[in-house]
């Protein structure tokens, strides 16, 4: 799978002439300037940046828990946003996932990863089955009765993931999912996150401050520069897929990573 056509579709999401601005006078932030930007459906596309460049705000509006100061959003061609108002229905096939697990210690794993099901009406027995069954993808089989402070900070992630994807939304926002594991065990949870989303055909956005982790998971990425805020350029990561460890050390990765880099410092000047 490669190069998503952008005009065959309409696009699964759609952000047009989006602005944030944050307080006002002295204190005011432009935490995004007039972005851009469109994903087609199964599309991996990264948000790359430095620490305040308002990567977060623009998944957290996406994600209809922001109001942006202008512009629109749509998802699967539903408006969330319009002319910077709320809009649309309430409920989104959209899951958001964060960088801490934010998982309820008094509840055992598959009561954690049940817990949207639950939010939706779902019967207690069917969503710990449908619990059991994404723990098993996203490979915690065996460790669905214990407790979030029984397992590895991985783990818990995982765990995590399965409460985003037990909904088996449309459309996925990952927040530095795994910024906080260690580099083994982020790539191994980063190759079956590209696993899931591919055979879920999910549309994924991820906010990432490694270059090398946006290269290699993205089908594009998005480049963003600070004061003021705003998009520096989308560029494509011209990798076949299934990927596998062994990309990173090719020149084309290596070239690809250098590109970023250099992107990132252009928009920083
Ligand atoms: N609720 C808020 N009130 C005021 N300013 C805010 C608020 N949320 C974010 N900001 C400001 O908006 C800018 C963008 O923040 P955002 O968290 O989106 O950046 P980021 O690129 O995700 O940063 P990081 O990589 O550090 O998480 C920052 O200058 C931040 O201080």
């Amino acid at each position: 799978m490669m190069a998503f056509d952008q005009g065959e579709h309409p696009p699964e999401i759609e952000i047009s002439g989006l602005t944030k601005v944050f307080g006002g006078g002295a204190s005011e932030v432009i935490a995004i300037k007039n972005a851009n930007l469109d994903l087609q459906k199964g599309e991996f596309v990264s948000l790359l940046g430095p620490s305040g460049c308002g990567k977060t705000t623009l998944l957290r509006i996406v994600a209809g828990l922001e109001t942006p100061t202008e512009g629109n959003v749509a998802v699967r061609g539903n408006t969330v946003w319009k002319g910077g108002r709320r809009s649309g229905p309430a409920t989104r096939p959209v899951s958001m996932m964060f960088q801490e697990a934010r998982l309820f210690p008094w509840f055992t794993v598959a009561e954690n990863v049940a817990l949207p099901l639950r939010v939706q009406g779902m019967g207690r027995k069917a969503r710990l089955e449908k619990a059991h069954e994404i723990c098993e993808t996203v490979g915690l089989a065996g460790f669905e009765h214990h407790r979030p402070t029984a397992l590895s900070g991985g783990m818990r992630q995982r765990a995590s993931l399965a409460r985003a994807l037990v909904t088996e939304p449309q459309v996925l926002l990952l927040d530095e999912p795994f910024g906080a594991l260690d580099a083994m065990t982020r790539d191994n949870l980063n190759l079956e996150l590209l696993d899931v989303c591919a055979r879920a055909h999910v549309t994924t956005i991820l906010v990432t401050h490694s270059i090398a982790e946006a290269a290699f998971l993205s089908d594009r990425v998005v480049v963003l520069a600070p004061r003021p805020a705003r998009i520096v350029d989308v560029v494509e990561m011209p990798f076949e897929r299934p990927r596998t460890l062994d990309l990173q050390r090719s020149t084309a990765f290596q070239d690809a990573v250098g590109a970023l880099r250099a992107k990132l410092k252009e928009g920083a000047a």
